[in-house]
Order: structure tokens, then sequence, then C-alpha cells
């Protein structure tokens, strides 16, 4: 299977080259560059710090179009859109790690499956993916007496917050529980904000230094505390998972999925 990456030269992007280089099964197809990026006919692999791979990058989907089978997008909701669009119109896969999306946005990616398949999570992780798993079980199982908060902390160059896998731990939570999180979610307390109710699920975001990414739900009451903790210490982990669902899309139909479905995790 051939794998393009867009947005090659980020953080995730050169994980993500790594990881495919690391891989088996799937190879480096293609790499796309933001138009007049000074890297643009640079080798892939020399820009991700893997040695040649005799991919020079370009500049635009349309330059790469038949040297690639899926995209892996891990870029801005903007951009992904556009990806995605591009995608569907030329029945290519697609795997979106990009967060930040907000409704509209979502809306139109699950228009755009309609036409291709497209694995869209916020976290690519097992590791998350497992955690979103022991949350639903610990919601049912503690209910409506236990406060749930959020913390997350992420590196200085993050641009969206909460974080994408945050607001899913959320989601799965809130479902458990037999709530909206749109009703219920209270974002970074400040001042006289009064006691807490007790169906809120709070969130705290932390931004500093080099974080890779580290989740904590707390599940307290009265007497004790659980917190289940996820601390991404390497971009790979991001990296593997999503070359996992970029093998995994190999002859599947149009639709929407996730990283439960890949996993096998539903
Ligand atoms: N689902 C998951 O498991 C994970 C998701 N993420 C998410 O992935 C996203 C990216 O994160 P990260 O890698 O840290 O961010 P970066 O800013 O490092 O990477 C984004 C890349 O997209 C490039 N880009 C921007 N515009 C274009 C364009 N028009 N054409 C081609 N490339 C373009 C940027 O180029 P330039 O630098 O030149 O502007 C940059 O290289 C975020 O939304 C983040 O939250 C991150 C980790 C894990
Ligand atoms: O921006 C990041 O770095 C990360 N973003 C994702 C998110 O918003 O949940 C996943 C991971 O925690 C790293």
């Amino acid at each position: 299977m051939r794998v393009a990456v867009i947005g090659a030269s980020g953080r995730m992007g050169k994980n993500l080259i790594t990881a495919i280089n690391d891989a088996n099964g799937v190879f480096l197809g293609a790499a796309i560059l933001k138009p007049g990026s000074s890297l643009i006919g640079a080798d892939a692999g020399e820009i991700a710090g893997v040695g040649k791979l005799g991919v020079a990058a370009v500049a635009s989907l349309a330059d790469c179009v038949d040297d690639f089978d899926v995209l892996i997008d891990f870029t801005t909701p903007t951009l992904t859109l556009e990806n995605a669009a591009f995608c569907a119109k030329h029945q290519k896969a697609i795997v979106v790690g990009t967060t930040g999306l907000n409704d509209a946005e979502k809306a139109k990616l699950n228009e755009a499956a309609k036409r291709s398949p497209i694995v869209f999570a916020p976290n690519m992780s097992v590791g998350v993916n497992l955690t979103l798993k022991l949350l639903a079980t610990a919601a049912q199982i503690l209910g409506d007496d236990y406060d749930v908060e959020i913390v997350e902390a992420h590196h200085r160059h993050k641009v969206d917050s909460p974080s994408g896998t945050a607001l899913r731990m959320g989601e799965v939570v809130a479902e458990a529980l037999g709530r909206n999180l749109k009703e219920c979610a209270v974002y970074g307390r400040e001042g006289q904000t009064g006691a807490r109710t007790q169906k809120e699920i709070g969130f705290e975001t932390i931004r500093a230094g080099d974080v890779v990414g580290e989740h904590s739900v707390w599940f307290a009451t009265e007497g004790e505390r659980i917190e289940i903790v996820h601390k991404a210490s390497s971009r790979m982990t991001f990296a593997k998972g999503a070359v996992r669902a970029a093998s995994w899309l190999e002859g599947k139909s149009a639709g929407m999925y996730d990283m439960q479905d890949v996993l096998n995790l539903k």
C-alpha cells in the first residue's frame, strides 16, 4: 500500500514518515509540504531524518495524485477538509489525526466519508483507545456520585484546547453516564464560579514546554478518588497507530471509521 503524508515536515509528519519506513507492507508514495516551503524537492526521508527514501516532497496533492492509495493527514482543520474533499473526488482513503474541528467541520468530513473511507480519531495510540474503554467502564460503575474532571497537558506549540483526546474522553464518560457533553462541560474555571454542580464534567488545560501529551481523568467523591491516566512519551505511538489505520483501510468501503474500529475495540 502506497501512503502519502501531508504536512510532512511537521512534528507528526516526520514521525509518520519514520513509522511508514519502519512498517511492513506499506511504503511512502508521496510527501506534501506547504506551498512555498524551502524543502519542496528535498527527499522526504531526509526531511524526517531517516535517510534517502527516493521520494521528493511536492507542494500539492494534485502533484502526486497517481502516487498514493491512502493519505495520512495531521495538519489543520481547514486543510484537512480540503484534503478529504480531494480524496473523496479521487477515490482515495484518508487517515485524519487533525484535532480542533468544530461541529460544522466534522459534518463536512462526514460528507466526504460518504464517498471514500476515512479513519478519524483524535488519538491514534493503542493506550489511549484502551483508556477510552476503561473510562466507560469506570463511569458506568461509579455513576453520578463521583465528580468527573479531565486534566490534559501538551507542549507549548499546541493550538487547540482542550485537546481532541480530552474532549473524546469527556464524550465517552458523558455517554456512559447518560449525559450530553455539550450540556454538562465546564471549561477552565475562574473567579466566583460557585460550588461545583453534580453532573458537570470539568476540563483543565496545561500548555508547557515539550510535553507530548498527558491526560488524567478524575472520578472523585467523599473519601476517595480514582485517576485514570495516560502519558505519551513519544509521538511515534500516534504515528504507528496512524500507519496501522492506513493498512486497515485497504479494501474498506466508504464510511467514517475510528481507531476503535481499527483496533477491534467496539
Ligand atoms: N490523532 C492523533 O493521534 C494526534 C493528533 N495530532 C494533531 O495533529 C495536528 C498536527 O499536529 P503537529 O504535527 O504537532 O503540528 P505541526 O504544526 O507540527 O504540523 C502541521 C503541518 O502541516 C503543515 N501545513 C500547513 N498548511 C499546509 C498546506 N497548505 N499544505 C501542506 N502542509 C501544510 C505545516 O507546515 P508549516 O510548518 O510549514 O506551516 C506543518 O508542517 C494537530 O491538530 C494535532 O492536535 C497530533 C498528535 C497526535
Ligand atoms: O497536538 C498534539 O500534540 C496532540 N494532539 C492530540 C489531541 O489534541 O488530543 C493527541 C495527542 O495528545 C497529541
